[in-house]
């Protein structure tokens, strides 16, 4: 053996034992020496001592016999070592869990509500931005609102912020969000084309709406907002004027050929309002362009059911206004009729519903064509604070104009809810049109009863039209166009098919059977009472009606104050009477229930299940 291996093993068995450190706790760990090796060493030990071989064997029988008796000790105490370990982290999660229980014993219904539904809020809460994939992929978050070259009038500009803070009080206006724009009181100071102003005057709009009044001057100056204001309140011409004169600064600085724009879109949630819409831009632009002094605009109206070849004139030139439904405008983009590549105006109507889980994918497939910045718009008569704080991330900078309470009944529709048994409404809808002089609109929740109540009502002599998402484009449009011309009293409706619609002094609503959700009934009889005159709404409720629908109807009234009769006044809120807070539901605005009671979200996750259904080739579909 070499002097060098000799060296190195001499250096091994030199070396200290090992030493185990066990979770910093035992640095005197003994290392376990079985009980062969033990026994091994100790005969050696035993056979060097000078004794007979009887005495040795004897003496070698007690030794093995207590090795293992210290080996059983060993064992056992090694086992209930581990045991007390074990019964530790077990006692410790089930004190942890009757801890818990007690707590939860110790806590309130109320409290416990309360868990519920800050759960379910911020489960809502997470969901993915409103914003284009690509913005999201690539982390793109713009930090400043667009610029605008429009600026109000030098002695606005020179009003303190105390003076727009009173003009705001006067008009009850609620605002949010950093240097916002001031309230302009005189369509002549927001600098608007005489032209306009004529037709405005023409059609007896002489001076702005409160949301005109904040909403146009935050508008043009190019901000994000969330314009919020009752059903009635002028909010189009809120979002469709800036619309009109950025298309029309766009257009001057550069006239816009064939295959150019558009400028700004408008998204509306049905066909109708779109329809209402577009014709409104078509007034208001003909009106402008009329003396000559500014250019002629372009408008294309992007809706299902209609043939886009009619359209095929508009498209041949450059294009500066879109109003469409999210359907066919995403049909329309994909197939590159037009492209979104200098588009900056994105304007929601009826948002609430366009964001909510229905169309909320569509609208972000809708922002992907956009290549740059745009100003994001959003109104609505109804505006739960999900939706608000929702929208909120996904604009930049944006200012919140609020007109009353959102989702807040219009108070200049005086409502008059009444107890009719189901099988006596429709004699009593009879009655109940005598109340008014038409024009009047009946409601339904269902489109077999709006199709049976026209019947009925045709039966009865009554000149009525329907319309529903059933019925075909051409059958709606007649339905609406012989409504508005007056040639029809009554337009029998489903809720979803009306919403937004603007007919001129509708005299009476009627909804014959009440809709779960409040806001929907807050827009239904906004369709009467509108641009300031007054309206009756009657409500037929019964049994059949749920109790939360009827409280929610009841917090509604009060607030309103209206009449409440003696059959809502009758209902106890469950919340109050476990002495719980009485704060509006965060999704739907109902005032008389709690987040997890709500009918909407319930509705929500039906549509939600049915389009995972359809999209897993499960049949239904939404
Ligand atoms: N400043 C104004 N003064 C008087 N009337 C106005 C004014 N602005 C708009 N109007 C009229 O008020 C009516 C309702 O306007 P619009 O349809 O824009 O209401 P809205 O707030 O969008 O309602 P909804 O929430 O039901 O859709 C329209 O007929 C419109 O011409």
């Amino acid at each position: 053996m070499s002097e060098s291996v000799q060296k190195r093993r001499r250096i091994q068995r030199s070396s200290p034992p090992p030493v185990y450190i066990l979770d910093g706790e035992n640095d005197t760990y003994e290392p376990y020496i079985p009980v062969a090796q033990r026994r091994e060493a100790k005969l050696a030990k035993l056979s060097a001592l000078s004794v007979s071989s009887d005495l040795r064997a004897k003496a070698k029988k007690e030794l093995e016999e207590l090795l293992e008796k210290e080996d059983v000790q060993r064992e056992e105490e090694r086992r209930r070592e581990k045991a007390r370990k074990e019964r530790t982290l077990l006692v410790e999660a089930q004190e942890v869990h009757s801890r818990k229980a007690a707590e939860d014993a110790s806590k309130t219904e109320v409290e416990k509500a309360d868990e519920v539904d800050a759960e379910i809020l911020a489960a809502i809460a997470s969901r993915r931005k409103l914003a284009s994939d690509l913005e999201l992929a690539k982390g793109i978050q713009y930090s400043e609102s667009l610029k605008s070259s429009w600026r109000p009038p030098k002695h606005i500009r020179e009003r303190t912020e105390e003076q727009h803070g009173r003009l705001r009080e006067k008009y009850h206006i609620i605002v949010d969000g950093e240097n916002i724009p001031p309230p302009i009181e005189h369509f002549e100071d927001m600098k608007i084309p005489v032209a306009m102003l004529q037709f405005l005057k023409s059609k007896k709009i002489t001076s702005p709406t409160p949301i005109q009044l904040q909403g146009i001057p935050t508008a043009f100056s190019g901000r994000d907002m969330i314009g919020i204001a009752f059903t009635g309140s002028g909010k189009t011409l809120a979002f469709c004027l800036p619309l009109i004169m950025l298309a029309l600064e766009e257009e001057a600085r550069l006239p816009f050929i064939r295959g150019e724009g558009p400028v700004g879109v408008v998204l509306c949630p049905s066909r109708e309002l779109a329809t209402q819409t577009y014709e409104n831009v078509l007034s208001w632009t003909a009106a402008i362009s009329k003396d000559g002094k500014y250019p002629s605009l372009n408008t294309l109206l992007c809706i299902g059911g209609i043939s886009m070849g009619d359209q095929s004139h508009v498209l041949n030139k450059g294009l500066h206004i879109v109003v469409a439904t999210p359907g066919r405008l995403i049909d329309m983009l994909e197939k590159k009729k037009f492209g979104f590549g200098n588009c900056k105006y994105l304007c929601m109507d009826e948002a609430d519903r366009m964001i909510d889980l229905g169309f909320e994918d569509d609208v972000r497939n809708i922002m992907s064509f956009f290549k740059r910045q745009r100003q994001t718009l959003l109104f609505s008569a109804t505006m739960p604070r999900k939706i608000q704080d929702f929208a909120q991330q996904s604009l930049v900078k944006p200012v919140l104009v609020n007109v009353g309470r959102a989702g807040a009944a219009n108070l200049d529709v005086l409502q008059v809810v009444e107890y009719v048994k189901q099988e006596a409404k429709m004699v009593y809808l009879l009655e109940c049109l005598q109340k008014t002089a038409p024009p009047v609109i009946v409601f339904s929740e269902n489109k077999n009863e709006v199709d049976d109540i026209q019947e009925y009502l045709l039966l009865k002599g009554v000149q009525a039209v329907a319309i529903h998402g059933s019925k075909s484009q051409e059958e709606r449009q007649y339905a609406i166009k012989s409504f508005k011309s007056g040639a029809k009293d009554v337009m029998v409706a489903s809720g979803v098919a009306s919403k937004g619609l603007d007919f001129n002094d509708i005299q009476h609503v009627i909804i014959f059977s009440m809709p779960k959700e409040i806001e929907d009934y807050v827009h239904q009889i906004g369709r009467t009472g509108r641009s300031g005159k007054t309206g009756i709404a009657t409500t037929f409720v019964n049994m059949s009606t749920p109790e939360q629908t009827l409280l929610d109807l009841k917090y509604l009234l009060m607030e309103a104050g209206q009449k409440v009769p003696p059959f809502l006044q009758t209902i106890e809120d469950p919340r109050a009477v476990q002495g719980g807070s009485l704060k509006g539901c965060p999704v739907c605005g109902g005032l008389g229930h709690a987040i997890s009671n709500c009918p909407k979200l319930e509705d929500a996750q039906r549509r939600q299940m049915a389009s995972h259904r359809a999209t897993h080739g499960d049949g239904g579909g939404y």
